[in-house]
Parts: C-alpha cells; sequence; structure tokens
C-alpha cells in the first residue's frame, strides 16, 4: 500500500489547475447508461473512484474510452443489470448505477453498499422513491432487486436531504412516465451539474438548484457533450493549504460560486481572499484565528471540509467549535491530529479544537478520504516529516495531489508499497 512522507512545507506559493468534481462526475458517468447513443464527458477527474466505475460500466457492456481527461461512452449494448459486490464494496457511488438501469432497462441488481468510515449511511431514501415510482424491489442476499416495466412519476418527500439519493431519483424520473415532484431534494453543485447534463440529453427538469425538482419523464435521451463542473472540495482542500503555510496560491479553473460557505470561513480566519468566475487566489500571512463550524447540506459549510478546517482550527488561535451534522462518525482524524500535537476535545458530535503553536510530524494512519487530506495538510505545517498510511483513500478523490502540491512547493514523496 502506498504511503506519502510529507516533510514541513509552509508558504506554498504559485498556482493550482483545479480538477473536475469527483462526486459530480460519479452520477454524471452512470447517467451514459440512461442512453443508447454517445455520451461525451471532458474534465473528467483521473481518479480511482472514476476507474472502478469505468469497470463496473464495462462489466454491463458499455463501451467506455478515457483518454486524458474526456470519457466517451457508448451504452447502445448493454448486457448486464448487475453491480457486484465485489465492486460495490470498494466504492458506495455505484449505487448510482440503479436508477439508470430500472429506468431504461426495467431491472437492477446491485448489492447493498454497506455503512464504511464516516457511518452507516443506508439507502433507504433511494429504494423509497424507486418503489414510489412503482418498482417491485426486494432485497436477497445483500442485493436491491428491482424491477418495473416502465417507472411512473410521483410526489416524493425525502425524509432528508440526500446528495446521491436525489440525483439516483432524477435519473428515475426523467424516464419516467409522467410528472416526478422530488421535494426536500439536495440542492449541492454536484447535483446541479448532474440536472445541467440529464437536461443536454434531452429531460425535461425544472427548479435546477432548488429543493424541489419537477421532472417531466420523457420516452428516451439521445447524445450529448458535457463538461463536469470544477471539484469545489478539492479547491477548498488546495485553500486551506495556502491559509495553512501562510501561503499565497491561485486556484485555477475553479467554481468559486459553489464555495460561499468556505470562503466565508476562510475569510474569517484570516485569509486575504480575491475571486474571479474561474478563479480564487488566497493569501495569508498571519497565523489563522480559529473559526466555528457547523456542517449541514449546501449551501452552508460542507461535511466534506470539516477535516480540512479542522486541521486549520488546530493551529490557530483561540478555540473553534465543529460540530458534524451529516455524519455518525466523521472524527477519525481526530486521534491522527492528537498524535501530531493538536488539542482536541470531543463531545457527541462536537469537536473542540484548542489551537496550538507546533504539530509535529509523526506516522499517522488515513481511514477515510477527507481524513486523509487532512493529515497531509497537517504534515505540511508540523515540524519534520510525517508518513500518512493507508493513502488509497486520498487516490479515490484527489488527482495527483502530491505533484500538485509539490509544483507551489510542498515536499511530499510517494513511497509505492
Ligand atoms: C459520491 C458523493 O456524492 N458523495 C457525497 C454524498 O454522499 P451521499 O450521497 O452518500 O450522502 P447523503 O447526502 O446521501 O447522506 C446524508 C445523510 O443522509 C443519510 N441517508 C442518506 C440516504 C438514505 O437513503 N438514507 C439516509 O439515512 C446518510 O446516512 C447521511 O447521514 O454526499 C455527502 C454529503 O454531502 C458527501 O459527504 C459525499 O462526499
Ligand atoms: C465521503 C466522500 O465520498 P464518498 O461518498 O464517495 O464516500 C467524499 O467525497 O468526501
Amino acid at each position: 500500500m502506498d504511503k506519502l512522507v510529507v516533510n514541513h512545507s509552509m508558504n506554498l506559493k504559485g498556482d493550482i489547475r483545479v480538477s473536475g468534481a469527483k462526486n459530480a462526475a460519479l452520477p454524471i458517468v452512470c447517467a451514459s447508461l440512461l442512453t443508447a447513443e454517445q455520451l461525451t464527458l471532458t474534465n473528467v477527474p483521473q481518479l480511482k473512484d472514476i476507474y472502478t466505475l469505468e469497470k463496473l460500466l464495462s462489466g454491463m457492456g458499455v463501451k467506455v474510452n478515457f483518454s486524458n481527461s474526456t470519457m466517451v461512452f457508448d451504452a447502445s449494448n448493454v448486457t448486464s443489470q448487475v453491480a457486484p459486490y465485489e465492486l460495490v464494496k470498494t466504492m458506495r457511488a455505484s449505487i448510482l448505477v440503479l436508477c439508470p438501469l430500472v429506468a431504461r432497462f426495467g431491472y437492477a441488481e446491485v448489492s447493498l453498499p454497506g455503512g464504511c468510515a464516516i457511518g452507516a449511511r443506508p439507502v433507504d431514501q433511494h429504494i423509497k422513491g424507486l418503489e414510489a415510482m412503482g418498482a417491485e424491489i426486494t432485497i436477497e442476499h445483500g442485493y436491491i432487486k428491482a424491477k418495473a416495466s416502465r417507472l411512473k412519476g410521483a410526489r416524493i418527500v425525502m425524509d432528508m436531504v440526500t446528495v446521491t439519493g436525489t440525483e439516483n431519483l432524477m435519473m428515475a424520473a426523467v424516464l419516467a412516465e409522467g410528472t416526478t415532484i422530488l421535494e426536500n431534494a439536495a440542492r449541492e453543485p454536484e447535483v446541479t451539474d448532474l440536472a445541467h447534463c440529464l437536461i443536454k440529453m434531452g429531460a425535461k427538469i425544472e427548479g435546477v438548484g432548488s429543493d424541489k425538482l419537477v421532472i417531466h419523464g420523457v420516452e428516451k435521451l439521445h447524445g450529448a457533450e458535457h463538461a463536469i463542473i470544477a471539484d469545489r472540495i478539492e479547491a477548498g482542500t488546495f485553500a486551506v493549504a495556502a491559509a495553512l503555510t501562510q501561503g499565497d496560491i491561485t486556484l485555477t479553473h475553479a467554481r468559486p460560486d459553489t464555495m460561499g460557505a468556505i470562503i466565508e470561513k476562510l475569510i474569517k480566519a484570516g485569509a486575504d481572499i480575491d475571486e474571479g468566475n474561474d478563479f480564487i487566489h488566497i493569501k495569508m500571512n498571519k497565523r489563522p484565528q480559529a473559526v466555528d463550524i457547523i456542517t449541514l447540506p449546501y449551501p452552508a459549510f460542507p461535511t466534506d471540509m470539516q477535516a480540512q478546517l479542522m486541521t486549520l482550527n488546530c493551529v490557530a488561535e483561540g478555540t473553534g467549535r465543529l460540530t458534524e451534522t451529516i455524519f455518525e462518525n466523521r472524527y477519525m482524524h481526530v486521534p491522527e491530529l492528537c498524535r501530531m500535537g493538536a488539542n482536541i476535545d470531543i463531545d457527541g458530535n462536537v469537536a473542540i479544537v484548542h489551537g496550538v503553536e507546533r504539530l509535529y510530524g509523526a506516522q499517522v494512519m488515513a481511514t477515510d478520504l477527507r481524513a486523509s487530506a487532512s493529515l497531509v495538510l497537517a504534515g505540511m505545517f508540523a515540524e519534520g516529516e510525517t508518513v500518512v498510511d493507508r493513502i488509497y483513500h486520498l487516490d479515490r478523490g484527489y488527482e495527483h495531489i502530491e505533484e500538485k502540491l509539490n509544483n507551489v512547493g510542498a515536499n511530499i514523496v510517494r513511497i509505492k508499497g
């Protein structure tokens, strides 16, 4: 298993190009199952999760060509509607093939994704919505089996805001007979990006970007070309790197309009931020101030940035209070940060972070994707050498992370395992 050796690296300086968003690319790749015509995606990040999905779709008979950051799909000859456990267990987002398969082929068999390090993460809302649209669903031997000759439009009120739940049901509704109303829908920019792609493919969706989506089903979708939206979480991670190392970084190909809550917290922490339509410039020349954060659905502060902001709070002046409301077990990075000298108390879903002046390099273990990112950030600030183990999590979601950070002055070495 690969490891990253992160050396003390302050004052990062230069430009970093932001990649396409993993969490937009994953559902949009699955949308390729909705049409027999060619779907072309550009700005696709080269990530382990995308390769896993490519393997899953290829196993179903979809022809996929992935070259540089362009992916071309031909799902005209799908031969299997099964998503096997071996692939689903490595990537929860595989659940996103469920609704496209039922919508176009009337059948799907998808392994239940199960929980992961950050929480139980059930998929009951995906199932509830599909059932409301007339699918017959059984759970057998760890697989969800869904059948429907043609899905029917329905009014679905989601019990909680779910990102992949909204995406899955939106993909069911675009080919259903009649109109579907999705209430309490997720408004994350990645959900909106999927809606924009589906509209290019001929879907009829109203209320894009709001918590009420009205979807008029059509008989079939056609081919299209779509560029994946910039990754606001990758951009946010690098913005924290700039603030933490008292650096001066410009993030290019970014979408600051999707990062309001993150940018606001960085400004509060003391960063100077200048933004345009597609760039963010972050400059910091002092110790950060502690900030309080509550994770909530978009447009509030994203749970996927909680760990990175915690690292910033670890070395800030004052005490910051973080409240995680989305996932029940998303503080796995806390003991690792404490091993590096951080001072953090946990009380239920609240983390109280007392800022310290120094962190010290240590051997630490990454437990999930964003926890890994928070440890790499801490390693750049820490004195000495930090070895981050189990970085396969990181490779699921960050494209060439060490290369991008090294280009602006970091000193990170990958040790192949
Ligand atoms: C591939 C992808 O896009 N992943 C993102 C997506 O995950 P994902 O879509 O899995 O997360 P959800 O938005 O569905 O989860 C939000 C909350 O709802 C709960 N829930 C969800 C569905 C359901 O049927 N029942 C249920 O109880 C979950 O356990 C969690 O507590 O949104 C999360 C929240 O912004 C992000 O952290 C993930 O990075
Ligand atoms: C939790 C995340 O991803 P996933 O839903 O793929 O586990 C994430 O992107 O931080």
